[in-house]
């Protein structure tokens, strides 16, 4: 006889709009974001047995995201996703675990004339802030923080070389490359036991985001990298300085390859090593190095 060993479900891509009106000043202020709730329990029998009354609808899923989003605050990302994990787990007594993970879209504040517009906003880029909050009965709230999809490239100060090398090596030693990558850089905050103590936490939650973020631009700008392995290390033991509360650092980065062009063939044009100006970039295959950090 075969068993379920492991199950759960939800609802995914949950657009959901926030804004603030502050009457006193008349500006507005913006969130938006995507969620997804993923939720596990006694929910065997709606497998195999199509028992549906152990389920919650994921349609309901969908409702309750907008009701808590009217209830409470939707920043930081944190405390929401944690708000709405606890309230699956307090609400229906078979549901043992809820994962909230929640995508927030920055719109940032338009400069009209040289003045904050109180309510226009633009896209700057596709990067995103990530949050997963995760309620496991009788084991508190577990959060990861992340910035993704911040794409970032020098157009020096970055070299690759003395790796290892045989038979099937073709890639020469390079001491001045172009380095380009897309972040994803996550950070786990210890356990917390309830959602009081994510409310206690929350300055902590954008203090921590600012000082990764700028940890990893700095970083990124200033290092004269040796290798993306070595300068995402970098980053990672000073965000665990920067920020005591957090267990671990991780990171994702694809190296996004330019590849010089040899154009020696057209008259003798000179463009490789000292004389590279115009590179090909490539959209595959890339690099992708990943690392966490722990205490
Ligand atoms: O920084 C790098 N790390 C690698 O592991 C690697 N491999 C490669 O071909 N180029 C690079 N660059």
């Amino acid at each position: 006889m075969a068993s379920v060993s492991a199950a759960q479900y939800g609802k995914d891509n949950i657009r959901v709009y926030k804004v603030h009106k502050d009457e006193k000043t008349g500006f507005q202020t913006v969130v938006e974001m995507t969620v997804c709730v993923l939720l596990k329990g006694d929910i065997e029998t709606s497998y195999t047995e199509a028992d549906n009354s152990v389920v919650v609808a994921t349609d309901s899923m969908k409702n309750t995201v907008y009701i808590m989003a009217k209830q409470h605050p939707v920043t930081p990302a944190e405390l929401f996703g944690a708000i709405v994990a606890t309230h699956f787990v307090e609400t229906y007594k078979h549901i043992h675990s809820a994962e909230v993970k929640v995508k927030v879209h920055r719109w940032t504040r338009l400069t009209v004339d040289g003045m904050p517009h109180p309510h226009s906003f633009f896209r700057d880029g596709s990067e995103t802030r990530n949050v997963e909050a995760t309620v496991m009965e009788g084991n508190g709230i577990s959060i990861r923080s992340a910035i993704a999809g911040l794409l970032v490239l020098k157009s020096t100060g970055s070299a690759f070389h003395t790796f290892y090398r045989d038979e099937y090596t073709t890639l020469p030693d390079v001491y001045d490359r172009i380095l380009s990558t897309e972040v994803d850089c996550g950070w786990k905050w210890n356990t917390f036991s309830n959602i009081n103590e994510v409310e206690s936490a929350v300055p902590k939650f954008d203090n921590a985001w600012e000082a990764a973020r700028k940890i990893t631009l700095d970083t990124f700008a200033k290092e004269v990298s040796p290798s993306v392995q070595n300068t995402l290390y970098k980053m990672c033991e000073q965000i665990m300085a920067a920020v005591p509360e957090i267990a671990a650092v991780d990171y994702s980065l694809p190296n996004k390859h330019y590849f010089e062009i040899d154009l020696s063939w057209h008259k003798g044009l000179q463009n490789t090593g000292k004389d590279a100006e115009v590179y090909a970039p490539q959209s595959d295959p890339n690099g992708l190095i990943q690392c966490t950090v722990s205490r």
